[in-house]
């Protein structure tokens, strides 16, 4: 059965809603999103509801293998990104590449 929610950080709520993070790296135990299906969104924090998003594709990456590509999806730098994958997920090298679409 594939995950229907998925939670964001409150800081990354103006960059989903703008179109401007169109990505979310997420471990082994957040990869089970299957595309084309609808997963509503809410915060991590308070868990208050803000979008629904479209899930596109998931594909296994090695924190290594992180780019300057990835980082742009995420509105970010490649060194901004990898401190951020690195503090969320310490020690985590097989990671997932979420792609969706804002779709309300
Ligand atoms: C709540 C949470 O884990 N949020 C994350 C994790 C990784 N990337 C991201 O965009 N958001």
């Amino acid at each position: 059965m594939s995950l229907s929610k998925i939670t964001f950080f409150e800081r990354f709520e103006a960059d989903i809603l703008s179109g401007k993070k169109t990505i979310t790296i997420r471990d082994e135990a957040e990869k089970d999103y299957a595309p084309n299906s609808v997963v509503q969104v809410s915060t991590y924090e308070n868990d208050r509801w803000f979008c629904a998003l479209k899930i596109q594709s998931v594909d296994a990456i090695a924190f290594s293998q992180l780019s300057e590509f990835h980082a742009q999806q995420e509105n970010m730098t490649l060194p901004e990104l990898k401190n951020v994958i690195q503090e969320i997920y310490p020690d985590v090298e097989r990671l997932y590449v979420i792609s969706y679409e804002l779709i309300g």
